[in-house]
């Protein structure tokens, strides 16, 4: 099992930063401490580990899977390359997406699989896949997106029910059965890599389920200048939160930035594989906070200087967001894209407040 090498542990001289514990199994039982708890952490970091996901046996198909697909030949991956136009699904080839202000090029592969084609094969909503994708596609891809989707609709019934939400005005945006942008992914970083990974960013979506085997995981908190590992535990998703559900919330649940570093001390001699899953709104759904629906939205609203009116549909935000990382979009050196895909000259410096209003 590959990403199971891990005979290097994570090193302990390294700072991490501790994540609340989420039992999924007391969060399905609406155990009001384990809610709370949940809460807290969806709010002040937007992160947290979820212990008891479920899902460890469709996880450790996803890996071998992810690296069965991601050790085939360039050639063969990149009949499936997702190309420039901000298009999600399928294989992203090392160096397309500048991690930094200088253009420095990612080192990471990967590859999407769009919730959408999971749920629908063997018929297909938007694209092939490689081989390996296809064979695992019953007994590893579909239960393992499944199980996914299951858990972030569970945070996502509580999340409204929190946010004073009259019932399925979140859930209603995230319906399976209509076309959008959820997908699971397989990552692979080299062996011995020292620049960034995946560089600095909030997720586009609106929440992520990460599992990892080794390090690399970071994250700025809040208040601080230091990007912190976050640890894999054993068992342990990392759950967080993305930007279109910080826009419903008016904010109130939190995007944080984050990226991915190689692997710290020596397990960065291996190669680094980590699992994904994306919930995103449908396609046709509208971003904005939902301030007539909750008076606690609304009032975060008018107490933020954030903007949270994109101005588009959700399918537009994903792929304006994604066209905007492709080093060849880019239009400078010195351009950087902030949290809602606005193209901005001069040098951003992430550990900076974003600009208040934002002309989207
Ligand atoms: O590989 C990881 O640990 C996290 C990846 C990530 O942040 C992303 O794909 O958005
Ligand atoms: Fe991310």
């Amino acid at each position: 099992m590959p990403g199971l090498t891990t005979s290097i542990p994570f090193p302990d001289d390294v700072p991490t930063h501790p994540l609340l514990v989420i039992d999924y199994n007391l969060v399905k039982a609406n155990d009001l401490r384990e809610l709370d708890k949940l809460w807290r952490a969806a709010t002040q970091l937007g992160f947290w580990y979820l212990k008891n996901h479920g899902s460890e046996k469709e996880v450790d198909g996803m890996f071998d899977m992810g690296q069965e697909t991601l050790d085939l030949p360039l050639e063969e991956k990149m009949k499936f390359e997702q190309g420039d136009s901000g298009y999600s699904f399928g294989y992203k080839a090392r160096g397309t997406i500048a991690t930094d202000k200088n253009g420095t090029l990612d080192t990471v592969e990967f590859l999407n699989i769009a919730q959408d084609d999971a749920l629908s094969w063997p018929r297909m909503t938007h694209r092939t896949y490689p081989e390996p994708v296809n064979k695992q596609m019953n007994d590893v891809i579909t239960p393992f997106v499944r199980k996914s989707t299951a858990i972030n609709m569970t945070f996502l019934a509580f999340f409204e029910r929190k946010l004073g939400l009259p019932s399925g005005e979140l859930l209603s945006r995230h319906r399976a059965d209509e076309v959008n942008g959820g997908e699971a992914r397989c990552i692979k970083t080299p062996p011995r890599q020292t620049a960034l990974g995946v560089g600095a960013h909030t997720d586009f979506g609106s929440l992520a389920i990460v599992h990892n085997r080794l390090g690399g995981l970071q994250v700025l908190p809040p208040g601080s200048e230091k990007w912190t590992y976050i640890k894999p535990i054993p068992g342990h998703a990392v759950c967080n939160v993305g930007d279109t559900l910080a826009i419903y919330s008016g904010g109130i649940l939190r995007s944080n930035v984050h990226r991915v570093m190689p692997p710290p001390g020596e397990q960065s001699k291996l190669a680094r594989y980590s699992i994904s899953f994306f919930t995103r709104p449908g396609y046709h759904v509208q971003l904005g906070a939902l301030k007539n629906k909750s008076a606690l939205i609304a009032n975060a609203v008018a107490n933020s200087q954030e903007n949270f009116e994109p101005g588009c549909t959700a399918g537009e935000w994903v792929t304006r967001r994604i066209r905007n990382l492709r080093i060849k979009n880019r239009r400078g050196p010195e351009s950087w894209y902030d949290s809602m895909g606005t193209e901005h000259k001069g040098i951003r410096d992430v550990t900076r407040p974003l600009p208040t209003k934002l002309t989207s």
